[in-house]
């Protein structure tokens, strides 16, 4: 930021880029990853605020998915720390950082498209019954198990409007379906810091509204949320507070009034933008859960459209 003397409630000291959190759930230190001879990721140092919405945005190319990748262990570093909920899980393999509650979304694949709704969200329990071989030896153990991560994959999917397609190929949904489903998917493993990648990529207007209201109520019940986003109505509309990368770097924070003002954002990436709507800051629309049905039709129309979607 260009305005060094900034505060806000979220941060301990002044606003810029890498400022302290008041309460920061992620910390991380000298992250870096190189590719052959290129810097994809170079983080000095940035803390992810908890209980609130931060969007990561960027130009392509910056390195958010692969700091994504590197946090929840998709990926490992050249160098680096960070810690989630004051435990350091550099290095920690992406499976037991989900189980910490650290558990990102992520794209239904061919494959996972070939699985119905509720084996999808099956897969996104954290352990699943026979686990280990005392609990596959005794059936009423992962029988009771299977019973109740199938009730509660059956709540969530009524709550994402989802649970009259559970016996659907993932593959039929539409675009903003996939989305909902998953992120109902990454809520299987009861998340601490839910992160999402591009949520919006793909979604009809009218079933962003909807989307935009869950994701607020992950905030509502306690979550942090962390999410990557080209979309800047919805980073504008969401977030509580925005961190842009540049180059690997952190080059700019703040809450999102400010830094969609910022000469220096303006220039490494919103510039690129200009003709994109960067919309004025109105606050959320409300959630318009009657036009999900139009939406969702209109946006299998548009799914049916892309060529190989998954
Ligand atoms: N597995 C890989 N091998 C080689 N280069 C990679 C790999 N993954 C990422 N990169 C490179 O690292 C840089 C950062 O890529 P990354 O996908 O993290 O950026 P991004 O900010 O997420 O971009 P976008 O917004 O386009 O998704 C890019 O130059 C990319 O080409």
């Amino acid at each position: 930021m260009s305005d060094t003397m900034l505060t806000h409630p979220l941060v301990d000291g002044p606003v810029g880029p890498g400022c302290k959190k008041v309460d920061p759930i992620v910390v991380a230190d000298n992250v870096t990853r190189t590719f052959g001879g290129l810097t994809a990721v170079d983080v000095a140092h940035v803390e992810i605020p908890r209980n609130a919405i931060t969007a990561l945005i960027g130009p392509n190319g910056a390195g958010k998915t692969t700091f994504f990748n590197l946090l929840t262990g998709f990926d490992k570093p050249n160098t680096g720390q960070w810690s989630f909920e004051g435990h350091s899980l550099a290095r920690v393999p992406a499976f037991r950082v989900a189980r910490k509650g650290m558990v990102r979304t992520f794209q239904l694949t061919k494959s996972l498209g070939r699985l119905s709704v509720l084996q999808n969200m099956l897969l996104g329990a954290t352990k699943q019954p026979g686990e280990n071989i005392f609990t596959a030896l005794i059936k009423p153990l992962w029988s009771k198990r299977e019973e109740t991560i199938t009730s509660k994959a059956e709540e969530i999917l009524a709550r994402f409007k989802l649970l009259e397609k559970s016996e659907d190929y993932a593959a039929s949904l539409s675009g903003g379906q996939r989305k909902l489903l998953e992120m109902a998917r990454a809520l299987m493993s009861d998340p601490v810091l839910i992160m999402l990648d591009e949520p919006m990529a793909g979604v009809n207007p009218a079933l962003t509204q909807s989307l935009l209201g869950h994701i607020k109520e992950l905030k509502a019940e306690g979550m942090s949320v962390l999410f990557v986003e080209h979309d800047m109505h919805m980073v504008r509309h969401i977030s509580d507070w925005v961190i842009v990368m540049a180059e690997g770097k952190v080059v700019a924070e703040g809450p999102p009034d400010q830094v969609m003002n910022d000469p220096a954002v303006i220039d490494a990436y919103l510039g690129a933008h200009h003709d994109t709507d960067l919309g004025e800051m109105t606050g959320a629309t409300p959630v318009i859960e009657e036009n999900d049905v139009a939406a969702d039709n209109a946006d299998k129309k548009n799914a049916d459209k892309r060529e190989g979607a998954i």
